[in-house]
């Protein structure tokens, strides 16, 4: 079967946009989660539709709870959640979403009935060993050590250890189904560092906000107390991290793109790259239109520890491989169990137009080579299609593969990436 190649748009000339972003896809799985464990009817607003959010919604409606949308456009939509009793005899497809592999199964697990994981193929290659542990641990029957998997409940909580150090995801799904536990959970991590913590403090911080009572006092260990999880009515911060892309886009164009609703103070790792932009060249200010980025006609390379915001590396990548200087990229060897090994792919792609990039065991080493077209594979991974969006921004005749896997988290990308240069125009 032929995967479709699309034409990334060589940009031409600066680029001058603003770029309203959907909401965040960590923000939203958590909101909607929260709110289908919550003691009455909730509401989440501007939340992420995409396929990774819409995976969420099919899963917590397996589970019993009722989700009606209202504001829908094609990206976006407000949530009304009416919580339910966890129902069992479910089976739920978490598609290759991080989010919804470790979210839902510790919330299955209240349930007395079985239910049923799996997802696409490469999710069956992902990190989920240590939660399924710590579920046994806990009480649950778990039958599997990746997907597909069975959970049978009813957990009721405690202490477990485990190592993290695959993915922050292993303790953020652990405590937020926590306060419905009987005993709550103590998670303790053992291991090499957890990566990507503001995600950890975006779960403690929503469960928070919720009136859950979560103490993070001591490094690497999570106690989160039994209760009601407090129904709310929030709204969805923009997604930071899709942000990447086209901010990266003034960067390489030496123009001017601008994030409306940039917010002020949030856990989203995305908000990294304010500094990491800057590093490499670019104006970073906030103005009141939002987050403005211009970009210098000439992008710095960048020795940089992306440890806390692995997510970011692609677009990194993407633009160290235009820099006047090499780069490197440190601290994530977690990214071979994202949606594809990124390490490799990055290497690979990049390589594959003529670039230098060479893995190291737990980061790259990108040296500016002169890139020619050719074609650029995502390997279902939505940021590596965006990586090869960047990069064709400068390089004639990149043709993206399958740029419709995007939609994982942002369908409307290539709409918005057009949009974004015909605004130059
Ligand atoms: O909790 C979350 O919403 C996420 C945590 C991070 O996972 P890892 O800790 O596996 O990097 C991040 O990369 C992912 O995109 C979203
Ligand atoms: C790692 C990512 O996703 P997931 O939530 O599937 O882990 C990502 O979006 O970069």
């Amino acid at each position: 079967m032929s995967v479709p190649l699309w034409h990334a748009p060589e940009a031409g000339r600066p680029v001058e946009a603003t770029v309203r972003l959907p909401g965040s896809k960590s923000v939203t799985n958590r909101a909607l989660l929260l709110a289908a464990l919550a003691n009455g009817p909730g509401t989440v607003r501007q939340a992420l539709r995409s396929r990774d959010a819409d995976l969420m919604v099919a899963a917590l409606r397996a589970l019993g709870a009722g989700l009606t949308s209202s504001n829908e456009t094609v990206s976006g939509a407000d949530w009304h959640v009416v919580p339910s009793r966890v129902r069992g005899g479910a089976s739920i497809d978490v598609g290759l979403a991080g989010t919804v592999m470790r979210f839902v199964p510790p919330m299955a697990a209240l349930s007395d009935g079985e239910v049923a994981f799996d997802g696409d193929p490469h999710a069956r290659t992902r990190p989920m060993g240590p939660i399924l542990s710590a579920l046994r641990t806990l009480g649950a029957e778990v039958a599997g050590d990746a997907l597909p998997f069975t959970i049978k409940g009813p957990i009721s909580g405690g202490e477990v250890t485990l190592d993290a150090s695959a993915s922050s995801q292993l303790v953020s799904g652990l405590l937020l189904a926590a306060p419905r536990f009987e005993k709550g959970v103590t998670v303790r991590h053992s291991g090499p560092p957890v990566p990507s913590m503001p995600h950890i403090e975006m779960t403690v911080q929503m469960l928070r906000a919720a009136q859950v009572s979560v103490d993070d006092s001591e490094p690497d260990v999570w106690r989160v107390e039994p209760g009601p999880i407090a129904a709310r009515d929030l709204t969805v911060e923009p997604d930071l991290s899709n942000a990447a892309p086209f901010l990266a886009a003034a960067l390489v164009t030496g123009g001017t793109v601008t994030i409306p609703d940039w917010p002020a103070e949030t856990t989203q790792g995305g908000d990294a790259l304010r500094t990491l932009l800057a590093r490499m060249g670019a104006a970073v200010t906030r103005v009141p239109a939002g987050l403005k980025v211009t970009g210098g006609g000439r992008i710095d390379g960048i020795d940089a520890d992306l440890h806390d915001v692995g997510e970011l590396t692609p677009t990194i990548a993407a633009l160290a491989a235009l820099a006047g200087s090499p780069s490197t990229l440190r601290g994530v060897a977690h990214l071979r169990g994202h949606e594809t090994d990124r390490l490799a792919a990055l290497a690979t792609e990049i390589n594959g137009l003529g670039g230098e990039v060479t893995e190291t065991e737990d980061g790259l080493v990108i040296t500016p080579r002169p890139l020619y077209g050719g074609v650029f594979r995502s390997y279902a991974d939505h940021r590596m299609a965006t990586a090869g969006a960047v990069i064709g921004l400068a390089v004639p005749g990149v043709q993206v593969e399958d740029i419709a896997t995007t939609a994982k988290t942002l369908p409307e990308f290539a709409r918005m990436w057009a949009l974004m240069l015909e605004e130059a125009r």
